[in-house]
Formats: structure tokens, sequence, C-alpha cells
């Protein structure tokens, strides 16, 4: 497992094209040897150029990559020492699986009973271990895909696993169980992931770290529980969390911040010039049909949604729209006017969409 350093890394399809329409502007990061990193924003952000990039297939415009250290920026693919797990799987149809699993090893000259002891880990852990003598045409898309995993994961000598939206291919069933076993099997091979995904959910599963990215920029890079807790800007509130973090618009008064003309208990200090001052909460944790208090404001039901074993109320607050996501069990408001609250330890501050910290 390894460090990769992404320094100052930029790229431009476009010859002498300006920095504004780079599809990757000039970015600063590190991947730290042996966690798992999802990639994550809609389509074009970058995220695939920026996996090429580390791959070698795509020499960025400027910027270098460094492994541990080492500058590989003009290093060809097969000279990385990367393993790569595509969309569609890459399988060799005339193999058993067993033959698909052992070659990258065998490649690498591995003596026989190492090959065998790696493969039958690798085949447990995948659930592959009934299907180690079929010939891995015969497999389903989904179990083809997963010895493209495992042919991923079957070298403990990569650089690092660079995955691009591998589960596209595999039933939505069986989804929720593949992430986990890439969760489970990443945790305990302990490989350098980069894993490309335009879905959230699939990035909050799967990753220790995650990276989200609009129109060529890296936006936030953080845990989980970082990005939900506090996102370092409106887009990534609205992109990560479902239903999308609200926000609504504060009003200025005599140096103090209200929300339809109340009062904020908040201390907080806007940055000077700033446009417009946003509260900005997760529907997980506005308060419904509560006492006056603190942070209360009136609201009016417009919707309610089914969300699994939740239920999303849609309001109207201070002329702008705010969704709870409420237990199914405490059920939907007796009438269609009641108050709401915004906990203070909740509620964060942004300023012309970022964040605003307060130490
Ligand atoms: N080979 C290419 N030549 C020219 N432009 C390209 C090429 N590959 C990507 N682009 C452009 O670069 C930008 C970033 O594309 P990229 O594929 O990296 O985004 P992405 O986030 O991976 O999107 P998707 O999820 O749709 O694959 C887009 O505007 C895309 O049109």
């Amino acid at each position: 497992m390894t460090r990769l350093d992404i320094v100052d890394v930029g790229h431009s399809y476009m010859p002498g094209a300006e920095e504004e329409r780079w599809a990757l502007k000039p970015l600063r990061l590190t991947f730290e040897a042996g966690k798992t990193y999802a990639l994550v924003g809609p389509s074009g952000c970058g995220k695939t150029t920026l996996l090429n990039i580390l791959s070698g297939l795509v020499r960025p415009s400027q910027g270098h990559i460094l492994f541990d250290g080492a500058d590989v920026t003009a290093l060809p693919t097969r000279a990385r020492n990367i393993a790569q797990v595509f969309q569609f799987p890459v399988i060799y149809r005339s193999m058993t699986v067993y033959e698909n699993l052992a070659f990258p090893l065998q490649c690498r000259r591995w003596d026989k009973a190492r090959v065998d002891a790696k493969v039958r880990q690798v085949a447990e852990a995948l659930d592959l271990d009934d299907r180690l003598h079929q010939p891995a045409r015969r497999l389903t898309a989904d179990d083809k895909q997963l010895i493209s995993l495992g042919r991923g994961l079957v070298r403990d000598d990569v650089a690092a696993v660079l995955m691009d939206e591998p589960l596209t291919v595999i039933d939505p069933q069986l989804k929720h169980s593949l992430r986990r076993k890439i969760r489970e099997i990443t945790e305990q091979f302990g490989p350098t992931v980069i894993y490309v995904t335009h879905d959230q959910y699939e990035a909050m599963s799967i990753a220790q770290e995650v990276l989200v990215m609009k129109d060529g920029r890296a936006m936030q890079q953080g845990t989980p529980e970082q990005l939900f807790e506090a996102p370092s800007s409106t887009y990534v509130g609205y992109f990560i969390g479902s239903p999308a973090m609200n926000f609504l618009t504060l009003d200025r008064a005599d140096g103090h911040l209200t929300l339809g003309g109340r009062p904020l208990t908040m201390a907080w200090d806007m940055p000077g010039g700033t446009t417009e001052c946003q509260v900005g909460i997760r529907p997980e944790y506005v308060q419904v049909g509560t006492e006056p208090g603190p942070n209360t404001f009136p609201a009016r039901l417009r919707d309610v949604r089914d969300h699994g074993p939740q239920r999303v109320l849609v309001m109207e607050v201070a002329g702008g729209l705010v969704r709870a996501k409420v237990p199914r069990e405490d059920g939907v408001p007796a009438s269609e006017e009641f108050l709401v609250r915004l906990p203070r330890a909740k509620a964060l501050p942004y300023a012309d969409g970022r964040l605003v910290l307060h130490s």
C-alpha cells in the first residue's frame, strides 16, 4: 500500500484553453496509504480524469503525481504497479474463476502454494469459493464483476487499486451486499483504494474518506461523518444526504441574524461583505411540533413523503421550504400549522455558500 500525492495537478483536454475551462483545475491532495477514498460528484465533474491521471492513462497538463514520494507522472500505467477495476467486468473467458484470480499472481512468479492460499482467501471473502472451478464465461454479469474485483484485490503488493464505477452492471438488489463486501475486503486486505462513483450513498458506505468534486474542483475531502455534519459549502450540503440539507436565508437587523423576523440564538459572526447569510440544517435534525422556545419557527405542512422507515415532512418555514426526516411512528402533525425548532448545535452558518467556522 502506497501514499498518493497529487501536487498541483490540473488537466485540459483542449490545449491552450483558459484554466476556467480545464476538466481538472489545479489541485493538491493526499491519499494516505491503506485507506479507501471515494471520488464523488455529478457527471462531467472530473472524477474519471483524476483517476486516469493516477493510473497513467492521462498525462496531466501540469503538476506531479507522487507514489510514496517518488514522481511517477511520466511513467506509463504498466510501470505504476496499480490494479484497476472498470465499469464492466474484464475477465479471461477461457479460464476458470480460480485461474482468473491466480493469473496476476503467476505473472509475478509467486510460488504455487502462495498463489493457492491467496486465491482461496480472496474467493472466500467474495463468496466465490464454491465456483472456483467453473469456467468464468458461464458466470452472471454480477459474478464476473466479482472476479474483476477479486483480481484487483488479490495482489497485496499493488501501490493502489483504482475502481471506476465498478457496480454499474450489478443488479440493484445485489448492490447493497456487494458494497458491504467491498468495504469488508478493503478493510481486511488494506490496500490504498480510489473508488469513483456518482452515487453519494455508495461513496459514503464504502469509503473511509470522500472527495466531493464539482466542475473539475475538489469541494471537500473528509470522512462521511464530516461531510454529513459539517459540509464546507452549500453545494456539498445539497449533494450529500437524502433529502439534501436545508438552507434558509437569514436577514441581518442591527447586527443580529433573524429568520422570518424572529431572532436566532446563535452568536454567529458573518464575514464583512457577505451578500447572502444562510442557516443550514440537516432534515434529520429539524425538530417538529415543539413547544415555543428559542429557535422555534412557525411551519406550514406542504407535503409528506415516504422515505423507507422514515417520513419526510416538507414544510414552509420563513418563506423557504424545509424538509424534516422523522420516524414513521411519530406520525404526521395533526394540524397544518405547527412549530419547528432548529437546534442550536446542529444549525450551521453559511456566508455566500461557504461554511463559516467558529472556534
Ligand atoms: N477524452 C476526452 N476528450 C475531451 N474531453 C473530455 C475527455 N474525457 C473527458 N472530457 C471532458 O472532461 C470533463 C470531465 O470529464 P470526466 O469524464 O473526468 O468526468 P466524470 O466526473 O468522470 O463524469 P462521468 O461520471 O460522466 O464519467 C467533461 O467535461 C468531459 O466532457
